[in-house]
């Protein structure tokens, strides 16, 4: 498309003003510039391909430390000085003592801030003061326990679903791309009460896909975040997101605009879904996701009855949502991801990791019916703290942050540095405008701090006394003499629930399976949040191990009985001869169950009994029933073909019956054999009949959508003969399988 001219003249007069704002540089001696530092890479742009490189960057900054020490300069773009800088008293100058001289940004509009709104990442002074005061009590120690339950559930899911790609032995997986899964669900339930359904097969929730994509997109164009600040100074917000649609820049800026408003609109809606939710009272909130005690509906709440001066407006609120996803996602994922491949590297520490969290298990606690472990004692496993502590001390998620000076200002130095004409200085003048890059990564893998083996990964650090050159350097971060979640008034806000988060999503997954590396190698790349690559020339975020089950369901004798004999007409069992194949390995096992428990589906009747009875009901819904194992059916609802209004859960009367259309014969050796789903008396080699029709409920309640979910009789680990149905929808709108799953929870009736 080409670009009209009336805005070309201000495109061109900003890029001009730009250019010529800029230049002077190039003449003009900064302070800094005595400091030692690298020659420039390139005259136009300094450093800065090396730097913004992220297979590069993690040995060229590191390189840097090493020769340079912690404060020197590095070139920038245009002639620009920029400061790299982890010298403890000068960290503690840039953000505690002197945080309000060092902004993140001094133009009127930082990068983060015209993609996301004006949320914490995007906004400073009184404005970012306000809303931090609002968060911090929403991420409070009290309402985190609440969400320990929701963590446990969304980490079984994860267990259940991983489970089912590792049956018997090792199989390849994308640990990173499951972490990322995780972690949005968690925060998607605790800070939104909202569920993305990150374990449903091809579930695709468009806010989800957005912030999974945004930092990856937004790392390809990142002199976005090298213009949005320099045109503000002259141009409204509104006409920069013009400018970049009309300006044929490139298909990713396009893509980042899109993500953005994605993001702003999808985020628009679930805040407006809250307050009216909020506005109808509690029942209301009880009945969704979250139950009102996730984090959003505590600041909506804490925002209602705050005074004037400390309101934050519906904009601000809305900005947080895709603001925290972000800050919260790829952070707590990666650093989950990087914690399983060290482990996956060091087996004898994962060994003994899991031996750990093995003993403190309780069999049950607070209405959870798998193991798991107290808070309190979870968060206090030695050895458990030590390797998360460990991991995000010498591989922490975000390496570097940027800051901006605000006036001319003189920073302190704990170590004096040797300037280029000799001199000593014992501290540094910064002038307004300098690009300060403190460089969090370098302070944490100090040797002056942490020792001479401070480069290796020994999480036994954390069990002995640690260095005093550490304690006396008072390094300003907020958490255990670690950078890694920044200090002062802008450090993580969300530390203790990654803290959690990691711990619970740790102790779930190395109880459950073993990590092992593939022969194929992994690359950490360093970006805005550190991520891994499967070798040097792929650029899709990927961390591929080899993962295998720990322990198989045993089978108890009961189950082994099952089920009775049988003749080859009765379709309601699989054929005993089917079965004897072992085929797909659990066919006569009935698996532990994993997560919360449905009271409702809790039985304690005979398995193959359930099961026919399960069965029958299915097809009395006018479902399809794939058998895959004696305890397990895979069902499908077609699709509705006429909508009707009329009173819920009664067969679709305008549409025809349902025709079991997509009969095939079991092949010899199939893992799955299909049935007719409505026609008891068929046998599986025959062709089934017309069959029941399909159940619906009314259009508002069901959409009428084609769905797919698992049946599945599991047995509770710590109740002998005591069994749960267990329900779980694979595919489709989760009102109408919330429609097909309280229909069959009431015909199954299991409590009678
Ligand atoms: C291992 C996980 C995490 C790491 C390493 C991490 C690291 C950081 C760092 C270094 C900053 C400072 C950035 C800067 O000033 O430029 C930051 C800020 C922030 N983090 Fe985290 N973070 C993690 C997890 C989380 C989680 C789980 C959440 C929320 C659920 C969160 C929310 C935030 C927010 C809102 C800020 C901005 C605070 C402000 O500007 O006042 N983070 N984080």
């Amino acid at each position: 498309m080409s670009m009209p001219f009336y805005l070309g003249i201000p495109a061109l007069v900003s890029v001009g003003a730009l250019a010529l704002g800029l230049f002077p540089r190039f003449f003009n001696k900064s302070p800094i510039a005595n400091l030692p530092g690298p020659p420039a890479g390139s005259v136009l742009l300094g450093n800065v391909p090396q730097v913004m490189d992220p297979r590069t960057a993690g040995k060229f900054t590191a390189s840097l430390c090493e020769t340079y020490g912690p404060v020197h300069q590095i070139h920038g773009a245009l002639g620009e000085r920029l400061l790299h800088v982890f010298d403890p008293r000068a960290l503690h100058s840039i953000l505690v003592a002197d945080m309000e001289h060092f902004p993140k940004e001094l133009a009127p509009i930082n990068a983060l801030r015209f993609l996301l709104g004006p949320g914490m990442l995007g906004s400073e002074g009184l404005q970012h003061r306000r809303q931090r005061k609002l968060l911090n009590s929403a991420f409070s120690q009290t309402h985190l326990r609440n969400m320990m339950p929701m963590m446990f559930e969304v980490g079984d899911k994860l267990r259940g679903a991983m489970a089912e790609h590792v049956t018997t032995k090792a199989e390849e997986l994308d640990v990173n791309a499951w972490m990322a899964k995780t972690s949005l669900d968690i925060l998607g339930h605790a800070f939104l009460g909202y569920s993305f359904d990150s374990f449903v097969e091809d579930s695709r929730d468009s806010l989800g896909e957005s912030i999974k994509s945004f930092f990856a997109v937004f790392g390809k164009v990142s002199l976005v975040a090298f213009l949005v600040p320099s045109l503000s100074h002259f141009l409204p917000e509104s006409l920069i997101r013009m400018l970049f649609r009309v300006f044929p820049f490139s298909a990713n800026l396009h893509r980042l605009l899109d993500i953005s408003d994605t993001m702003r609109r999808r985020a628009t809606e679930i805040v407006q879904v809250k307050k009216a939710a909020l506005n109808k009272g509690d029942e209301e909130l009880l009945r969704r996701v979250g139950e009102g005690k996730d984090i959003m509906s505590l600041l909506l709440k804490s925002n209602m009855i705050a005074s004037e001066d400390d309101k934050i407006s519906d904009d601000e609120v809305i900005a947080q949502v895709s603001t925290i996803m972000l800050a919260g996602l790829d952070t707590t994922s990666n650093a989950l991801s990087h914690i399983l491949y060290v482990l996956a590297q060091d087996t004898t520490a994962q060994e003994q990791l899991r031996a750990e969290l093995l003993a403190a298990q309780r069999p049950s606690f607070a209405g959870r019916s798998t193991s798991s472990i107290p808070h309190d004692e979870l968060m206090r496993l030695p050895y458990l703290d030590a390797v998360f502590r460990e991991t995000l001390r010498l591989y922490p998620p975000v390496g570097f942050m940027s800051r901006r000076a605000a006036t001319d200002i003189v920073l302190p130095l704990t170590w004096p540095v040797c300037g280029k004409d000799g001199s000593m200085m014992h501290e540094v003048v910064v002038p307004k405008g300098t690009l300060v890059v403190p460089n969090l990564q370098a302070c944490n893998r100090n040797k002056a701090l942490w020792g001479d083996d401070a480069l290796e990964w020994r999480p036994e650090r954390w069990m002995e006394e640690l260095p005093k050159e550490l304690y006396e350097a008072h390094v300003p971060g907020i958490y255990s003499n670690l950078m890694t979640f920044s200090g002062g008034g802008r450090s993580c806000i969300g530390v203790k629930f990654a803290e959690l988060e990691t711990k619970i999503v740790l102790s779930i997954l190395l109880t459950a399976f073993k990590f092992e590396l593939t022969d194929k190698p992994v690359v950490w790349n360093f970006s805005v949040v550190d991520y891994p690559t499967m070798g040097e020339s792929s650029t899709k975020p990927e961390l591929l191990l080899k993962v295998s089950p720990l322990l198989a369901a045993p089978a108890t004798e009961k189950d082994s009985l099952v089920p009775p004999s049988a003749s080859c007409s009765d379709t309601s069992v699989t054929p005993h001869s089917f079965i004897d194949k072992g085929i797909g390995g659990s066919k006569t096992t009935i698996r532990v169950h994993h997560g919360a428990v449905d009271q409702t589906m809790v039985t304690t009747g005979s398995p193959s009994t359930v099961m026919r009875h399960v069965k029958a009901v299915l097809e009395g819904m006018g479902v399809d029933v794939i058998i895959e194992g004696d305890y397990k059916y895979r069902c499908t609802r077609p699709k509705r073909t006429h909508v009707r209004l009329d009173d819920p859960g009664t067969p679709d009367a305008s549409s025809p019956p349902h025709q079991v259309s997509s009969y095939t014969e079991p092949e010899a050796g199939s893992d799955a054999m299909r049935v007719a789903a409505a026609v008891p008396g068929s046998t599986p080699g025959s062709v089934p009949p017309i069959g029941v029709a399909a159940i619906y409920g009314v259009a508002q309640q069901d959409g009428g959508d084609e769905v797919r979910f698992a049946v599945e009789l599991t047995r509770l680990a710590q109740l002998d003969g005591t069994y749960s149905l267990d329900v779980r929808r694979l595919k489709g709108n989760l009102r109408s399988y919330t429609f097909l799953y309280d229909t069959l929870r009431q015909r199954v009736d299991l409590q009678r």
